[in-house]
């Protein structure tokens, strides 16, 4: 069964159509998971907690004493919102599907492809949940949103050109099951908005950026949708951001990184192996680098705040993250990683 959002706002004021939009769907009260810089965005001001409140953790095993708890803290609300960036939007999503609410995702910038997916992130690997009922992008707090959030979005959308030659080769190599169709819709995405930031006259203005790329987040999350799995968005180069994000949780690097702008840096490693085996046009591979640039997302680990070492350890790293198989194949050694770091021009 393919379940997408059955209503997706996305124009300036947006926000201000919430009360129609509950009223369509028959609902009445909601609860709002913020974050403390978005919660000024619960404009009508619903009942609210933070997102951090929300003990997800000890959701993950659906015990009965955590059933009650979950009955007992979201017993009266009939839906939940989730207003604000990636976690809160993530934090919200989880909330829906252990209390079996509807979920309404209003997200305050256009970061990443979570805004419409059906993926909940807060573990490696993800998991399914259900997508939001309905998704409410207001295109004025977007496009004041900070311009890093913004730029970021562009890595998560470069990546589906990766992601689906993954799906392919994964296909092809190890016997997976593949939708051309879905791949299509997924490659096409980030192809309409890379041809978009070659083709915009005004760089500087990009006047539109902030519509087209929450329109294209949104649309990544539906070909997860369609597809059932993270695999038309998700391949070598997410596997190479949750790498880096494993050292943020051990405490090896600082959190200076947001998960678009590693696999924007993913992107450009994983598309220039994929020219080294002639399997992509070394064009498509200057066009990601590209667009990356002109929004001012990072194109190399020193722009992501990293070093030459940390780099190497995360792509070592990176095919022991979660069982999928991409052009890492069985994994790269030190020297391997090395050169195509280099290649990529990365390092
Ligand atoms: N489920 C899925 O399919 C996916 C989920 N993810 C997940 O999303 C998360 C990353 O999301 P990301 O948005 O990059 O990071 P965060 O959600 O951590 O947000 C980064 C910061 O931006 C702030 N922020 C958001 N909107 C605005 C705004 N309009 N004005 C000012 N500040 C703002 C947030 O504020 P505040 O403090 O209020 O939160 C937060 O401090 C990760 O946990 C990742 O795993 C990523 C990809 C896909
Ligand atoms: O970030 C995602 C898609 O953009 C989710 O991917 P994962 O399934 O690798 O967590
Ligand atoms: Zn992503």
């Amino acid at each position: 069964m393919i379940t997408i959002p059955r209503y997706t706002i996305v124009e300036n004021g947006a926000i201000n159509k919430i009360p129609e939009l509950l009223e369509k769907l028959n609902l009445k009260n909601p609860l709002v998971i913020t974050g403390k810089s978005t919660q000024k965005y619960n404009k009508l001001g619903y009942d609210s907690i933070y997102y951090h409140e929300v003990e997800y953790e000890r959701f993950n095993k659906l015990t009965d004493e955590n059933l009650k708890y979950v009955k007992k803290s979201f017993g009266d609300y009939d839906c939940i919102l989730g207003i604000g960036g990636g976690k809160s939007i993530d934090v919200a999503k989880y909330t829906s599907s252990i209390s079996k609410k509807p979920f309404i995702s209003v997200p305050t910038t256009a970061s990443n492809d979570g805004i419409a997916s059906p993926i909940v992130s807060l573990s490696v690997p993800s998991f399914m949940a259900e997508p939001p009922i309905a998704v409410v992008g207001d295109i004025d707090i977007i496009k004041k949103s900070p311009k890093k959030l913004l730029a970021s979005g562009m890595g998560d959308i470069v990546s589906n050109i990766t992601a689906v030659l993954d799906w392919k080769l994964a296909h092809i190599e190890n016997n997976e099951k593949y939708s051309e169709s879905s791949a299509i819709f997924s490659k096409t995405i980030a192809e309409e908005l890379m041809e978009y930031m070659q083709t915009t006259k005004n760089k500087d203005n990009l006047a539109e950026y902030p519509k087209k790329i929450v329109k294209a987040l949104i649309a990544s999350g539906m070909a997860i949708a369609i597809a059932h799995s993270s695999r038309p968005a998700s391949g070598s180069e997410h596997l190479f951001s949750h790498s880096i994000d494993k050292l943020k949780n051990e405490g090896v690097i600082d959190n200076k990184s947001l998960h678009g702008e590693q696999c924007g840096v993913g992107t450009i490693i994983f598309s220039k192996a994929y020219v080294n085996e002639k399997r992509l046009n070394n064009k498509v591979y200057g066009e990601i680098v590209k667009s990356l640039k002109i929004v001012k997302s990072p194109i190399d680990i020193y722009e992501l705040g990293y070093d030459e070492d940390i780099a190497v350890e995360a792509l070592c790293n990176a095919p022991k993250l979660r069982k999928r198989y991409t052009i890492l194949r069985n994994g790269l050694d030190k020297k391997k990683s090395l050169e195509l770091l280099e290649n990529s021009q990365v390092i």
